[in-house]
């Protein structure tokens, strides 16, 4: 059934029920290398995997690693250009899992993406990339310790969709023209705007569909999360992209309000409650006055609005959610996207799960990792209902590449959380308390040893690396 791949003889398949991973003791897991540092971060990884589980389960439990093929390696294997083989489509999805290094993507021309192919092929559509301090770890921050966030990128859609007219492209020209022509005159809130002609153009799809089920997910981990971390904030920036990014603002609330209506609060909602709570007798004008900016400069017709909104609130959720009740609850709030890259850093213990879109999660996601000690400590999850890929959040470092230095803790923490997916917990913990053990001895790779004060001298090799967390389990 394949053609260029034996899956391995021994061991079983991991398979799903209603969305969540049901794990045989050796379920046999697909693994892809990777390019650049891949040969690098991958043999260090499985090691540290290997040896965990073997540490916390003896031999009545065991990964069987079966090795498939893209990018570079996918090229040598099948031959030139076939960059991700049927064969390894075809394998994740029999198996339903698997972990992966970083595969390079050329920027301009050239390939598409193989990392977002394989997140969009599976329907992987929620990007999972939590950003939290090991003590010791060196960091740019003064506190990095504040901040523990986990990044819930939607991983499908957005402008990684794809759909993209290079300038001049004929096809380019022609929607240049009917947008110039027909839809933006036709129009009246765009003016007499146009487009210039030596423009290329992208596609910006959010769909209600794709927010609701990643802002749904995030929910669902909140509700998981210790009461003062249970929060999900919806990033966005809808006040310039109105029906993308604030659309996904509103259906974002829409769905926490509606399908977790007695389990969530949202941030003007508290706002409300609060107000009553702290003077039972505040008229509802008064009590919008203090929620709404501005007031009174507002038209007749918006104070209406803000009075209505008031009102309903106090009608619907004061017996659920009031004297405090809303405390309780998972706090839903929103915030613009470059105000999130300043708050996480000046305020980072006020927040928890950060909702996104596909590419401001991928911005932000970079962005916090660097606040707990850079790229090398970025893990991360590709989730769908039937099928997870795990994968770290960096690249290929290709300047790196082969040389035995990159530090390989994103994907050995990916794997931290594919062990935890798999309901392996013992084994995850070991991996962490290693690696934080490794970190706190001052044992640690190049990245890491630069900004340690003082410096490590004697930086460890990627391998060594691996064999410090391994020898720290037993500590
Ligand atoms: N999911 C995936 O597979 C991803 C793939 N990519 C692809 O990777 C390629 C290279 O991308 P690029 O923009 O250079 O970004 P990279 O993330 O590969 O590397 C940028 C820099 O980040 C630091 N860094 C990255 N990984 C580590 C690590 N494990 N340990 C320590 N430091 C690390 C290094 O900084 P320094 O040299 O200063 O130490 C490195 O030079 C591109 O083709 C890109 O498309 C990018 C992101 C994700
Ligand atoms: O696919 C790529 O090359 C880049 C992807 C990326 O930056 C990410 O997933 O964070
Ligand atoms: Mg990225």
């Amino acid at each position: 059934m394949y053609e260029r791949i034996t899956p391995p003889t021994i061991g079983e398949k991991i398979t799903f029920k209603e969305g969540e991973p049901i794990v045989p003791d050796m379920p046999i897991i697909p693994f892809i290398r990777g390019d650049g540092t891949g040969v690098d971060i991958w043999p260090a990884a499985q090691a540290v995997f290997d040896a965990a589980v073997a540490a916390a389960y003896g031999t009545q439990r065991r990964i069987v690693w079966f090795k498939v093929y893209a990018g570079d390696e996918a090229c040598e294997q099948y031959g030139q250009y076939q960059y991700l083989p049927e064969d390894t489509l075809q394998a994740i999805k029999d198996f339903g899992m698997a972990i992966k290094g970083p595969l390079t993507t050329p920027v301009g021309g050239g390939i598409r993406s193989l990392n977002v192919a394989l997140r969009q092929i599976n329907d992987l559509y929620a990007c999972v990339r939590p950003c939290k301090y090991y003590a010791g770890t060196p960091s740019p921050h003064k506190s990095p310790d504040k901040l523990d966030v986990i990044v819930y990128r939607e991983n499908t859609e957005d402008i990684y969709l794809g759909i993209e007219w290079k300038m001049g492209d004929p096809t380019c020209d022609r929607l240049i023209k009917l947008l110039n022509e027909d839809l933006i005159p036709g129009t009246p809130e765009h003016g007499k705007k146009q487009i210039r002609l030596d423009s290329g153009i992208g596609i910006k799809p959010i769909s209600k569909f794709g927010t609701q089920r990643l802002v749904r997910r995030a929910m669902k981990h909140a509700l998981r999360l210790p009461k003062d971390k249970q929060q999900v904030t919806l990033v966005h920036k809808g006040n310039i992209m109105k029906y993308t990014e604030g659309a996904f603002r509103d259906w974002g609330y829409e769905l926490a309000t509606s399908e977790f209506r007695d389990e969530c609060v949202t941030e003007r909602e508290s706002w409300v409650l609060s107000n009553k709570e702290a003077n039972p007798d505040i008229s509802i004008e008064d009590n919008a006055r203090k929620v709404e900016p501005g007031y009174d400069s507002l038209t007749a017709e918006k104070k209406a609005e803000a009075c209505q909104e008031v009102e309903d609130i106090l009608n619907s959720i004061w017996e659920t959610h009031g004297n405090g009740q809303w405390k309780d609850k998972v706090m839903v709030n929103d915030r613009i996207a470059d105000s999130i890259f300043q708050q996480i850093q000046t305020r980072p213990d006020e927040y928890s799960i950060l909702a996104t879109m596909n590419l401001n999660g991928d911005y932000l996601s970079d962005a916090a990792a660097a606040i707990v000690g850079g790229l090398g400590m970025g893990p991360g999850a590709n989730i769908g209902d039937t099928c997870a890929i795990f994968e770290a959040t960096h690249g290929t470092a290709p300047k790196h590449a082969g040389l035995d230095r990159i530090n390989p803790g994103s994907v050995i923490l990916s794997g931290v959380m594919m062990l935890e997916y798999m309901g392996w917990q013992e084994a995850a913990d070991l991996i962490k308390k290693g690696l934080g053990a490794a970190i706190s001895n001052r044992e640690v790779t190049y990245d890491l040893a630069r900004m340690m004060e003082p410096k490590v001298d004697t930086p460890l090799k990627c391998s060594e690396f691996a064999q410090a967390i391994i020898k720290h389990f037993d500590d």
